[in-house]
């Protein structure tokens, strides 16, 4: 099965220093494509300091933000997201080298975020976002999983899950949410370890009021639980992570949004946006990316 045509990348305009010339001082104007908020446009002045060497990992940035915005809370708000933007768009610069164009898997349970932190992630790294369950579901012509499940079987829409993951990974400079269950497979995990495979850990209580929110309609797993929305999720979801043991442990990086939450003094993983999310999956990445056991494995795809 083919995958589907790449979607159009979206990018970021960047006026900071450019890339590979490295030089203090240098100022940008943040452009929409980090989502700001241009009633409130801000010049930021960003100071570039080496620490050291020049290693990618030394550089310290301190930044100087003059704002227009009037309110506190609003300010706050604003410098926050453009913080998160602008450390995630130069971690990305950090790691983009390093990646040599492998795709990166991101796997994890049903509402883990893997297609929210995903988009964000293809954004910045100028790559194609694919979300495999709707590879499947052009595949066999049906218009949902949901559909895939109760028309045909869970067995014929796992074979085309496997499908759609090889395909796509005889491709490059791709971000692939898979669907929960793709870690079942070892056939899957040949597939996605051409690539590099990244597991958002989420809390289960966080999961089932992710979707709770949003209904569990669309995700068929979690139908023949009774009770409310809330409750029946995270039955379900307890007995398929139990199930699935460590399956997901296989992955090359482990995003614990538990542990990034207590890093920054938070007491809910709910107070973590997908952008912060986003961050720390590029810093695991570059963590093992820097291991030599991941030199040899990623030399030979
Ligand atoms: N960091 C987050 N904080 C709060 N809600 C989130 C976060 N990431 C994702 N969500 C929400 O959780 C739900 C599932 O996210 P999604 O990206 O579809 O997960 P997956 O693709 O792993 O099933 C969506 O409603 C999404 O808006
Ligand atoms: O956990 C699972 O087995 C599944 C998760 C779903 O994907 P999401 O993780 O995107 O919900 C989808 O592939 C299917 O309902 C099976």
């Amino acid at each position: 099965m083919e995958a589907a045509s790449a979607l159009s990348n979206q990018s970021c305009t960047w006026n900071g220093p450019e890339r590979g010339r490295r030089r203090t001082g240098g100022g940008l104007r943040i452009q929409r494509g980090f989502g700001v908020d241009t009633r409130c446009p801000s010049i930021i002045n960003l100071q570039v300091s080496q620490a050291g060497t020049s290693s990618y990992r030394s550089e310290s940035l301190r930044m100087k933000i003059s704002c227009c915005c009037s309110r506190k809370e609003e300010s706050e708000k604003f410098l926050t997201g453009v913080d998160e933007a602008l450390i995630l768009k130069k971690k990305s610069e950090d790691v983009i080298p390093y990646m040599n164009e492998r795709c990166l898997f991101l796997v994890g349970m049903m509402g883990s975020g893997k297609t929210t932190v995903g988009k964000i992630l293809s954004e910045v790294l100028g790559y194609s976002f694919f979300d495999s369950d709707k590879l499947v579901e052009k595949a066999v012509g049906m218009y949902s999983v949901a559909q895939i499940f109760k028309e045909r079987s869970e067995a014929f829409f796992r074979d085309n899950e496997s499908k759609a993951l090889r395909d796509l990974s005889l491709m490059r400079r791709l971000v692939v949410a898979t669907g929960g269950g793709a870690v079942i497979r070892p056939i899957n995990w040949s597939y996605m370890k051409r690539g590099i495979t990244v597991w958002l850990d989420v809390p289960l209580e966080a999961l089932a009021r992710r979707i709770a929110a949003v209904g569990t309609e669309s995700r068929p797993l979690l139908h023949n639980e009774p009770g409310d929305p809330y409750t029946k999720a995270l039955i379900r979801l307890s007995t398929l992570s139990e199930e699935r043991g460590d399956a997901y442990a296989n992955a090359d990086a482990r995003i614990c949004l538990q542990h990034i939450a207590s890093k920054q003094g938070h007491g809910d993983v709910s107070a973590l946006t997908p952008t912060a999310i986003a961050i720390e999956a590029l810093v695991k990445i570059e963590s093992f990316l820097s291991k030599d056991t991941a030199v040899e494995r990623l030399t030979y795809f």
